[in-house]
């Protein structure tokens, strides 16, 4: 089997007292369509941040490419490029799209403009963001922020001799889109990976993103993976936590939380 690209070991966290990861394990293998799923607060995004590497575990080990990762990422000391796509889109309001999306480039190498252009533009049509270069994020819909995002995401230096292999992280994409938006979020998603080869972690509670993204499933209750496989293993298992959290049956082991924020009896 190939090398994980990143794999966590006993990982756990906590927020003050409240215990978030509590001894995870995950492998997330090269062109992986990995989808963690679960309730809202189960430790999700959390998760994602540790793969990313902003945040340190309090217990456990985060490899990368094979090697222990000590502390938070540290840019350019690792053979795994990885990016992650925010749940807000997180766009900087001032700057053009054409700037959000050749930020890291206009920062990090000494690219002529023109070029900077170039690539910019090469991935806003990846996106379907053609001619939207000069436009600020406020003129976007949320669905095109998000595909900003995306692009913004997929940057790299062409000239940079490193063909590492990369991994993209998206924290609740289609979050706050309509179904159709929704949708062609979905297919972009797959539609990047087949034109990029890269592997792609996704994490939802969106039904129609946990059917469209992923090949493999995880799914998280109160910071311990409950179930794992695929989507013909979905539909045939018996497993109470998936079968509730599929069907949103409020009975179950899943325990409810009222609009109070206590959980029902
Ligand atoms: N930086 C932080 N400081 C304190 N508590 C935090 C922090 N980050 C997350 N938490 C808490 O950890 C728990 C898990 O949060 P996390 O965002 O990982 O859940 P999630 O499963 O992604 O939820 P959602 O689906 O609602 O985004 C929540 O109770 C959250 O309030």
């Amino acid at each position: 089997m190939a090398e994980p690209l990143v794999e966590l070991r006993g990982v756990c966290k906590s927020f003050g007292n409240k215990h978030v990861l509590n001894d995870v394990d995950l492998v997330i293998y090269p062109q992986d369509a990995l989808v963690i799923l679960g309730p809202s607060g189960t430790g999700k995004s959390t998760i994602l941040r540790i793969i990313a590497g902003l945040l340190a575990p309090d217990k456990g080990e985060v490899y990368v490419a094979g090697q222990r990762r000590q502390g938070l990422r540290q840019d350019g000391l690792c053979r795994l490029r990885m990016s992650m796509v925010f749940q807000q889109s997180a766009l900087f309001d001032s700057l053009t799209v054409a700037e959000n999306v050749g930020f890291y480039l206009y920062q990090h190498t000494r690219l002529p403009e023109a070029r900077i252009r170039e690539i910019v533009s090469e991935k806003l049509a990846m996106v379907g963001l053609s001619g939207m270069e000069d436009l600020y994020p406020a003129q976007l819909s949320g669905g095109m922020r998000k595909r900003v995002s995306f692009a913004r995401a997929i940057v790299d230096n062409p000239e940079d001799p490193d063909d590492d292999p990369y991994l993209l992280l998206y924290d609740e994409p289609t979050a706050g889109l309509d179904p159709i938006a929704s949708t062609v979020i979905e297919d972009l998603i797959r539609d990047l990976r087949e034109k990029t080869g890269h592997a792609y972690v996704v994490v939802t509670h969106q039904n129609s993103t946990i059917e469209r993204t992923g090949d493999r499933l995880i799914l998280l209750y109160q910071g311990r993976i409950c179930w794992q496989g695929t989507h013909a293993e979905a539909r045939t298992t018996d497993n109470p936590y998936l079968r509730q959290f599929l069907s949103g049956d409020v009975n179950g082991p899943i325990r409810v939380i009222d609009q109070v924020g206590t959980a029902a009896l």
